[in-house]
């Protein structure tokens, strides 16, 4: 390593290190750990993003949910086998082609995401009730759900990407 190279500062995110078994000096990426010999001469990558979806979902409630409440109903008093019902009344009008997702959302989620159609934007996992978030990975982009249980009620999901 020239002179010059060895006073030049390390570019972002490289830390140099000394190896315990040869005591040669390495550089490690503070982001990803990853480390190398070579001097680096960029700033260290970060890790790729985090795996994200992009979905919409038409949510119908319950008595027994968490807040029987919703935009649509002060207080919810269907029971679940109803909400049930609607559900897979909502969604065979959707698979058949008969309405769209967003338009059904719209006018039925019990979500306060109905005023975007059921759009809830780009999520990563550890953000939604665990039910929702593993059915919502499982869907190919284009797909949606069946009928999907959470504290919230019953949901289907339309994943975009
Ligand atoms: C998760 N989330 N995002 C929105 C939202 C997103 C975009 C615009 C407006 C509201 C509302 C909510 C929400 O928790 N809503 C709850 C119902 C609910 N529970 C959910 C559980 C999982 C995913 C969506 C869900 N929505 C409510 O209104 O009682």
């Amino acid at each position: 390593m020239s002179e010059s190279e060895s006073l030049s500062p390390l570019p972002d995110g490289w830390i140099k290190k000394e190896s315990r078994s040869s005591g040669r000096q390495y550089y490690m990426n503070k982001y990803t750990h990853e480390s190398q010999w070579t001097r680096p001469t960029e700033s260290a990558k970060r890790p790729d993003k985090p795996e994200q979806v992009h979905c919409f979902h038409l949510l119908v409630k319950h008595k027994d949910v968490r807040r029987p409440s919703s935009w649509r109903q002060e207080t919810i008093t269907r029971s679940k086998e109803e909400a049930l019902q609607l559900i897979q009344d909502y969604h065979q009008q959707i698979i058949s082609g008969k309405y769209n997702f967003q338009d059904l959302a719209q006018k039925y989620s019990d979500c306060s995401s109905y005023k975007r159609g059921g759009d809830l934007g780009t999520f990563t996992k550890g953000k939604m009730q665990k039910p929702f978030e593993d059915a919502s990975f499982a869907l190919h982009s284009g797909e949606v759900s069946g009928p999907v249980y959470t504290d919230s009620g019953i949901h289907i999901i339309l994943r975009i990407a």
